[in-house]
């Protein structure tokens, strides 16, 4: 379907397992985030050659493309364990649910993020009836062992898997003992429960992706910043907005996003911008500025719209790729009455944001 590479550095990424590159240490779970706690669980699969946080050269050939349907051969075997993701799609949920979901991750993003882990292979299995239905011992079997040729797998303490979610991280452990497979179970990453509830204890709670949408949607960005291990991040294409930023001294940059990225609390925030390329490499220097998400209710704004300001930087950004980290919201939208009062506003969101970088 994808391979994604740069600098010597690729990841294969398949949704057919019998096209994937084997033998494999497996990673299994969702992963959406890729955030503190699904890290843990990855770096028992990492080769151990590779320190923490180094972004890994292995030299593997060139990769050609694959997909579903597509008949690509996959590059050749060097004898290697190919440090494998392994996860579902769609996602359980929007499977069962028939809601499509948004992603902190969206695929490409998704690929980014582990391939900087150091992760070379990522298998996306096409969660279908079938596959749902296979007990846990035929999902070690067919899976697991026929189709990756695992020889080691890694899961957080709480994964369930199989039909019906009955099979435990203890049951995988001791099914794929029986096929001589090592599972190592990463115990679970936590972080100190919200202060809300005024507990005197330090209440600790497990770090999900679930926990870091709601936190995100709070508007909360530094709490979700420090579960994810690095700063949330929309990366879109720059698209023609009114144009009526520029009228008003503040040119913006709008941003058309994956359709599903997960979309954090609206309003504007400090951000960091990086020039990115197709693999979302970084490409050039970065800026500060301000965004904004949300209607435009100032101008009447009908659709949803992402839009940032970078600050001293003046020119033509139409189809470049930009990263932005959200580093810290400064406040919700607002309808001013007039357009003078907007201007002001943002004045004084640029300010903020300023200070908040010392730049
Ligand atoms: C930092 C920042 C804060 C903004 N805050 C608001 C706001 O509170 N209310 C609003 O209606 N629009 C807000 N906007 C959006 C402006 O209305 C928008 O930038 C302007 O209409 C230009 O749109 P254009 O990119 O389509 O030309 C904000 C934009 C920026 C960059
Ligand atoms: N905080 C954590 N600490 C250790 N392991 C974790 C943690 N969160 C998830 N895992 C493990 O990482 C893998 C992927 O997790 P998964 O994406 O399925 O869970 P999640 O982040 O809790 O998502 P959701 O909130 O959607 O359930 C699984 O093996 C899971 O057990």
């Amino acid at each position: 379907m994808l391979n994604l590479s740069q600098n010597g550095c690729s990841v294969w990424v398949t949704s057919s397992p019998e096209l994937a590159l084997t033998p494999t240490a497996v990673a299994l779970g969702k992963f959406d985030g890729v955030h503190r706690g699904h890290q843990r669980v990855i770096q028992p699969i990492l080769p151990p050659f590779r320190k923490d946080g180094e972004n890994r050269r292995w030299g593997e050939p060139e990769m050609g493309r694959t997909g579903d349907g597509e008949k690509v051969t996959p590059p050749p075997h060097n004898g290697s364990i190919f440090s494998t993701v392994v996860t579902f799609d769609p996602h359980p949920q929007e499977f069962f649910t028939g809601k499509p979901r948004s992603l902190l991750t969206p695929l490409d993003e998704k690929v980014y993020q582990l391939r900087s882990l150091g992760v070379q292979q990522l298998v996306l299995l096409p969660f279908d009836k079938e596959l749902c239905a296979l007990t846990p011992e035929e999902f070690v079997e067919k899976i697991l062992v026929q189709q990756l040729q695992a020889v080691q797998i890694s899961v957080g303490q709480d994964f369930r898997f199989g039909s019906r979610r009955t099979g435990t991280a203890r049951d995988l452990q001791i099914i794929a003992a029986k096929y001589k497979i090592p599972v190592t179970i990463a115990s679970l990453e936590t972080c100190a429960e919200s202060q809300e509830n005024n507990t005197e204890v330090d209440q600790q709670t497990r770090i999900s992706s679930s926990l870091i949408r709601e936190i995100l949607a709070s508007g909360d960005i530094e709490r979700a910043n420090q579960l994810l291990g690095r700063p949330y991040t929309l990366i879109g294409t720059v698209i023609k907005g009114q144009q009526i930023g520029r009228t008003i001294g503040f040119p913006t940059a709008n941003l058309e996003l994956p359709k599903d990225k997960f979309l954090p609390h609206h309003g504007v925030y400090a951000v960091r911008v990086f020039t990115v390329s197709e693999t979302l490499d970084i490409t050039g220097n970065d800026y500060f500025g301000v965004m904004n998400i949300g209607n435009r209710p100032t101008v009447n704004g009908i659709n949803l719209s992402v839009e940032v300001h970078l600050f001293d930087w003046f020119g033509d950004l139409y189809g470049k790729k930009l990263a932005v980290h959200l580093e810290k919201f400064l406040r919700p939208e607002q309808k001013f009455p007039n357009l003078e009062a907007l201007k002001t506003q943002i004045q004084l969101d640029c300010s903020a944001a300023r200070a908040f970088f010392q730049c």
